[in-house]
């Protein structure tokens, strides 16, 4: 549908056929069908490149405060099922498509997507030109932005404008408070594969606390699968908290937000516990706050890195490796301390990929080795964990 920039009073009917509407910060209005909720959601419009994984992408914590723009153009065409979550609510605010979603087509759907959408409270809109949206994010930075989808069509366009252009910035907003875990509990991967039909794994031979800024569970399946019996505990839990677990090994999760806002209470834990000589290892989120901790900077990111065709440079290896990202902040490489490495590089835009610390075994990755959605090249960083952790067990 067409996107218009005309300075309107509302209430008006959009053009013919017009059920929703995605207002940006600029005043930009783009039509489309409206799906899910009858609602209307605030959000930092970003977009999303992977041709998979929209439910995964929908139920990712990280996604807090966001609307997704999916670019490819067939979204939902496989439906919803209740295994390929991130977590049990979504997080994200809403979804951008290009396509109407057809009827499902696969023996795991168990729903539609606008079904499952509309259950979940989301809104979403289809029919609108996402290359046009896409474009506008690369060349001038993910905007803010408001969908309302209202089957009578009626907008009242001033107010979302409004709304919009006062959306507040990502940037300082602490997100990983709203979507950890109210309290601590166990990993049992045990339990989920039995309840999916998987079978059984075999005894854990570690002990991981992870803490939770806003954990995928496929990491935590990632950490269980190889070996490790995990307890997560809240974004806010103490040093001493942490510790009374006894863990072998620290692992910090991804999660929404600003860093360096989620910092003012994680970062001085993470500092203590990096000085315990125990090994930690960060993701996305958990990286950035990883950095904090060592004494480096993080930026806000214009457009960020969404994505499953991300090529990544492990120095250490020299190999490249395809991953899965999904971040809109990203750590200053001229603030790193030393003995500090970047250990990884983005070959996209060179922005740093990872790090670790010289002598102590922790480090960090800012892409998903668990990917979910996404390939599975980097799943030797859980193996580095594990090795990390024999060695330094007594
Ligand atoms: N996936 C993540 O953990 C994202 C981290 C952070 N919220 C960012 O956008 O950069």
């Amino acid at each position: 549908m067409t996107s218009t920039s005309a300075q309107d009073d509302g209430p008006v009917q959009g053009p013919a056929g017009a059920t929703a509407a995605l207002v940006l910060s600029d005043g930009s209005v783009l039509w489309g069908r409206g799906i899910g909720a009858v609602a209307e959601a605030g959000g930092e419009v970003v977009f999303n490149t992977g041709m998979t994984g929209y439910q995964e992408v929908m139920t990712d914590p990280s996604y807090a405060g966001q609307i997704i723009t999916f670019t490819f153009p067939h979204i939902g065409n496989v439906g919803t099922n209740d295994e390929d979550i991130e977590a049990l609510t979504p997080a994200a605010r809403g979804c951008v498509l290009r396509a109407d979603i057809t009827e499902p087509s696969n023996w795991r759907a168990s729903r539609h997507l606008a079904d499952w959408l509309t259950s979940h409270g989301l809104v979403g809109i289809a029919g609108v030109d996402t290359r046009q949206l896409t474009r506008r994010i690369r060349d001038a930075g993910a905007p803010n932005g408001v969908l309302a989808h209202r089957p009578d069509g009626l907008f009242d366009l001033a107010a979302l404008k409004a709304k919009a252009a006062q959306w507040p910035s990502l940037k300082g907003l602490d997100l990983a408070k709203e979507v950890t875990c109210a309290q601590t509990y166990s990993w049992d991967e045990t339990r989920w594969s039995l309840a999916h039909g998987y079978g059984t794994l075999e005894q854990p031979r570690f002990h991981v606390v992870a803490i939770d800024y806003g954990a995928k569970r496929n990491i935590l399946r990632s950490l269980a699968s190889h070996g490790c019996r995990v307890t997560v505990v809240p974004a806010q839990a103490d040093f001493d908290t942490i510790m009374r677990h006894q863990p072998d090994g620290i692992f910090l999760s991804n999660g929404p937000g600003d860093p360096a806002a989620t910092g003012a209470y994680a970062v001085p834990v993470v500092q203590k516990l990096v000085e315990t000589g125990k090994p930690v290892f960060g993701i996305c989120l958990g990286h950035q706050i990883l950095a904090l901790a060592l004494g480096a900077g993080t930026y806000k990111m214009d457009t960020g890195h969404r994505g499953a065709n991300h090529p990544v440079k492990d120095h250490t290896t020299g190999k490249v490796e395809i991953t899965s990202q999904n971040h809109g902040f990203g750590v200053d490489r001229s603030t790193l301390p030393t003995g500090v490495m970047e250990t990884h590089t983005s070959l996209f835009d060179g922005t740093v990929e990872g790090l670790a610390v010289e002598g102590k075994p922790v480090f960090s990755v800012q892409y998903h080795p668990e990917a979910s959605p996404g390939p599975q090249d980097s799943q030797y960083l859980f193996a580095r964990f594990m090795d990390h952790i024999t060695a330094s067990k007594p």
